[in-house]
């Protein structure tokens, strides 16, 4: 289902309260409708005949149209967040489904384009769908009130006001596509500043180690600047819109001043009937018409802009079947194949692997061949285009369990404001005190425990005044604590010393489960039972010894790793 099928099947699934907005739109129009009526006959059976007191009688009528009428807009306004506030909660739930299924995310990045969907564009859409069920709604019915009414007291005016205000619609309307491009154009420039400043700013320290500060600001500027220039465009557009319509607004009620007079001099309109007239012109059709400029020219028109964009880039994968536990850790891979978006070559390509409870693997090879891939494919973050991984007989992406059953650590350790009771405990709130820090210790973080207060102690925003080796041993200690069963160290030890990065190796093997080592240091490959070797369209299994005898390719990273002390292969 795109974005816009679902836009439209929330506000559907709305119908109740939109039953309700349209009850309390007919509250809202009652001015509108009796407004002219009652001043004609205010003026004509009242102050023109000698009966002020009818006359008053007649204006305090309006009086109480008016507090209907306002009680009309107060029941809009409490009604509203009714249909609302569920349309935003389905979307933001599509635009994260979509980010997170996205086949090509950026890599090793925020999507700060994703962001901006979710903040901007999900905002522009409730706050556009808001804006138009409040003033689309009531100048509709405005309109409809005012021109009946308009028609009941002076029929002979219908004509010079209703041509303007076609013309002035029509063109309106032709208006509309280059003023819906141009905010297009807008919107896809404010998404371009939001990238490029996310990517310089996250990147701000390499491009000062490397001098780089004129061209990342040069790209900046340019982006900035192309913004300005769709921001101008719109501005353009904006005033050609006005300019529209308030001719359309303001030919009427001339024409009607110029032919009112003639009218009611040869009797065939009352004062009272002119002045009702001008009064549903000045009172109700204009402000209406100007309302209709502001809110098609920007609220529309935004919400088009906005809709469009998120059903391009979030689009809403069908949900995925995740009913079927599994209930053992075993994994089975099977043929799997999985290649980056229009990739001509496949990072894994008919792997066959599998893991049982206390094997403990790692996985090796080459920067870039496809170690981390492998993982996402393992925990059924990405899914492979052909083969398959089972979790005890479940594909893993539908197993609704695998994220109690699997954890992966990667790199970048996930650290977040709060205690550390609550950063060792996020896979485990009802783990005691002393099961935290028994995994603390396991993992060899007693040292960091201690020194940071225990773990009541406070922590800063992403590991704010934490080394990188230090917000490794939380993440770890955090799912030594958990109940996982496969756990998955995807260089999660990269920033430790060769010897807590064992400690913390051995922590995992004696808890018992399946280990997952993607090696940062050769020396996880000897500790580990069995070792994979990727290496493009080679891919070997075996033991460190095996591997040293049959894999060239694993004798020469071994040679490579330990320079001093030459690998003996068998040979
Ligand atoms: N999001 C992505 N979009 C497109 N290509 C990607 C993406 N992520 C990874 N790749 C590509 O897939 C290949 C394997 O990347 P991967 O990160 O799995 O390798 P790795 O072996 O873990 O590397 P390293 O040891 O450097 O972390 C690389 O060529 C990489 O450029």
């Amino acid at each position: 289902m795109s974005v816009t099928h679902l836009y439209r099947a929330t506000l559907l699934q709305q119908w109740r309260g939109g039953l309700v907005l349209l009850a309390c739109s007919a509250l809202e129009g009652a001015p509108a409708f009796f407004s002219g009526r009652l001043v004609e006959l205010a003026v004509d059976r009242g102050f023109a005949v000698g009966a002020p007191k009818a006359g008053v009688g007649y204006l305090a009528l309006f009086g109480v149209a008016a507090l209907a009428g306002a009680f009309g807009s107060r029941l809009v306004w409490r009604q509203l967040g009714q249909v609302v506030e569920p349309l935003r909660d389905a979307l933001v739930t599509a635009v994260v489904r979509g980010v997170l299924h996205d086949p090509n995310p950026p890599r090793n990045a925020a999507d700060a384009s994703g962001v901006a969907r979710i903040t901007q564009h999900v905002e522009v859409v409730r706050d556009a769908t808001a804006g138009l069920l409040v003033q689309a709604r009531a100048m509709v019915v405005t309109t409809a009130a005012a021109i009946v009414g308009l028609a009941t007291v002076a029929g002979q005016l219908l004509l010079p006001v209703a041509v303007p205000v076609v013309v002035a619609v029509a063109v309106f309307a032709a208006l509309l596509p280059s003023l819906a491009r141009r905010q297009r154009a807008l919107v896809l420039a404010d998404e371009r500043t939001a990238e490029t400043t996310g990517a310089v700013l996250g990147g701000m320290r390499d491009v000062v180690a490397c001098g780089a500060e004129p061209g990342a600001a040069l790209a900046v500027y340019d982006a900035v600047e192309k913004q300005a220039e769709a921001a101008v465009k719109v501005a353009h557009s904006g005033a050609a819109r006005s300019l529209v319509i308030s001719l359309g607004a303001f030919v009427p009620l001339i024409a009607s001043l110029a032919v009112a007079p003639g009218l009611v001099e040869s009797q065939e309109l009352t004062a009272g009937a002119a002045l009702g007239a001008l009064v549903y012109l000045a009172t109700t059709m204009q402000p209406t018409l100007r309302g209709l400029a502001a809110t098609a020219g920007t609220v529309v028109l935004r919400l088009i802009v906005a809709l469009k964009r998120l059903a391009e880039t979030a689009e809403v994968p069908p949900p995925k079947p995740e009913t079927r536990e599994a209930h053992g850790a075993d994994l089975e891979v099977r043929g799997l194949t999985f290649r980056w978006g229009a990739a001509p070559e496949p990072v894994v390509r008919g792997l066959d692997l599998d893991l049982r409870a206390g094997d403990h693997l790692a996985v090796v090879g080459p920067s870039g061949i496809g170690k981390s891939t492998l993982a996402g494919l393992l925990t059924g973050l990405l899914t492979p285009q052909a083969g398959r991984v089972l979790l005890d007989g479940v594909p893993v992406a539908e197993a609704a369990n695998r994220h109690e059953l699997i954890a992966l650590i990667p790199q970048q350790a996930y650290v977040f404001a709060g205690t550390l009771r609550d950063n060792l405990g996020l896979f485990a709130p009802t783990a005691s005190d002393e099961h935290l820090r028994d995994a603390a210790r396991a993992v060899g973080a007693e040292e960091l425990l201690t020194r940071l207060g225990g773990l009541d102690a406070e922590l800063g925003h992403e590991a704010e005044g934490l080394s990188g080796g230090e917000a490794q041993l939380i993440a770890l200690a955090r799912v030594h604590a958990s109940a996982a069963r496969i756990v998955i160290l995807d260089e999660a030890t990269s920033t430790l010393d060769p010897a807590a990065e064992a400690r913390a190796e051995r922590a995992f093997t004696t808890r018992g489960g399946t280990l997952v080592v993607i090696a940062h240091r050769l020396s996880s490959a000897v500790r580990a039972r069995s070792v994979l070797v990727l290496d493009g369209r080679e891919t070997l299994l075996g033991s460190h010894a095996e591997l040293l005898v049959h894999s060239r390719r694993y004798a020469a990273l071994m040679q490579a790793w330990l320079p001093a002390e030459p690998i003996r292969t068998g040979h």
